[in-house]
């Protein structure tokens, strides 16, 4: 896929907190990714703040002294945007502002904003529309109580409050209504769904940019839009799949991401529908990610929170191709052995030990491992069909290796 090239890039710096739950380690992991999301909504990352704290600071987030490096920064380098990796109360995110003079976001925002830029057709752009009102009104009562304590309280309450309500009214109207909007479609797709009769359905699920669309192409011989950007995927695509001479049925979905905002899980509630209707995961696992292991973590906070935990699930670890193993010189006493330091041998013996043998390796650009990867996949689809459709058994003789 060719990249995007035609945006000008915002010069942009990122805010992130060293708290006793999140190391230095750890705030830089959490930092790259924001730096990826960055990049995705169109900015040129210069520079990273960090700052130890042990609580962030009620007014500015950081403290003073910070806020003001970051400000001279700002200043020396027309600097354009601001973001923080953590969700700022509207006080706070006036209060920066102010002080900073440039666009000032955090990871919420940033995710809102990428998804606004992503979205297709008007489901997810309905969906997306939904998540941003619903960030929008709680903001709303900030934004209009500063306003109040500006204008000086006593005598001025009344046109104060009559505004904060207006507005609220204005927003919680068209939340409803675009709640209304979603059910109509989710009723017709239901209906979709339900047309689909007695076939298999199998979602793939996973992190954000591990490779899903790609592989989603490769099993479906499709042309699902796939690119090294997050959130490529924000519809799910259907698609029927034949392995062997079994069929069954295949859908992307979108990726998922740490710190989720909560708004955007519960407006894009439906799309996971699919998820939640899948007879079987496929948890695709973007290996050569050095924090491929938080992402298993969160992706499968998110499938209990949608009640699809206890779904049968294959892992798939993908990318094998650019999996690189940290090395450890052999005279090199010093250095302890880590996950760092696994070859891809021993990552595949532990988690095959883990799971009884439901994970996979391959490469879904190079092909590698695919014909084991499709016959593990029908193997379980074969056993869901069975126990479903017993007497529906004429779908298949054998299973025959194409290719
Ligand atoms: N090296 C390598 N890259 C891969 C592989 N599979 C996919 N990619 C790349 O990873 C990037 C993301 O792929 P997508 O298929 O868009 O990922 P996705 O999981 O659908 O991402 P979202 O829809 O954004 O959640 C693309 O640049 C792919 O070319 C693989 O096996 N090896
Ligand atoms: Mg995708």
């Amino acid at each position: 896929m060719i990249e995007q090239t035609d945006i000008s890039y915002e010069k942009t710096v990122l805010i992130g907190l060293v708290t006793q739950y999140q190391d230095e380690e750890k705030a830089q992991e959490y930092l790259d990714e924001l730096e990826f999301l960055a990049f995705t909504a169109g900015g040129e990352v210069l520079k990273r703040f960090t700052q130890k704290l042990d609580v962030p600071n009620p007014k500015t987030f950081i403290g003073t002294g910070k806020l003001e490096e970051v400000k001279n920064y700002v200043e020396e380098h027309g600097v354009g945007v601001v973001i923080f990796d953590d969700e700022l109360s509207p006080s706070q995110q006036k209060n920066i502002q102010r002080e900073l003079d440039c666009k000032v976001l955090d990871r919420t925002n940033l995710i809102l904003d990428i998804f606004a830029q992503r979205a297709q057709t008007s489901y997810a752009r309905t969906q997306v529309e939904l998540a941003q009102y619903q960030y929008l009104l709680p903001r709303l009562a900030g934004m209009w109580t500063h306003l109040e304590r500006q204008r000086g309280g006593i005598g001025m309450r009344g046109p104060g409050e009559t505004e904060i309500e207006t507005d609220r009214r204005i927003v919680r109207d068209r939340i409803a209504l675009l709640k209304d909007k979603l059910k109509k479609i989710d009723r017709q797709m239901d209906v979709q769904r339900g047309n689909r009769g007695s076939l298999v359905r199998v979602a793939l699920v996973g992190y954000t940019n591990v490779g899903k669309s790609t592989l989603m192409n490769v099993i479906s011989k499709s042309d699902v839009f796939a690119e090294n950007k997050l959130f490529a995927t924000l519809d799910t695509t259907v698609r029927k799949v034949v392995i062997g001479n079994l069929p069954f049925l295949l859908t992307d979905t979108v990726g998922f991401i740490r710190k989720l905002p909560t708004q955007l899980v519960e407006s894009f509630k439906s799309t996971l529908d699919e998820v939640r209707e899948a007879d079987l995961l496929l948890h695709v696992v973007d290996i050569s990610h050095p924090s491929f292991e938080h992402h298993i973590d969160s992706v499968n906070k998110i499938l209990e929170e949608i009640g699809s935990a206890d779904k049968p699930i294959i892992m798939v670890f993908n990318k094998i191709d650019a999996y690189e193993a940290e090395e450890i010189e052999e005279d090199d006493l010093m250095t302890e052995k880590t996950k760092a330091h696994y070859t891809l041998e021993e990552w595949r013996q532990t988690w095959m030990a883990k799971l009884n043998g439901d994970a996979i390796f391959i490469s879904a650009l190079n092909k590698e491992n695919f014909n084991e990867f499709r016959k593990l996949v029908y193997d379980k689809v074969k056993e869901i069909h069975t126990t479903r459709f017993p007497y529906n058994s004429f779908l298949y003789d054998e299973y025959t290796e194409e290719d």
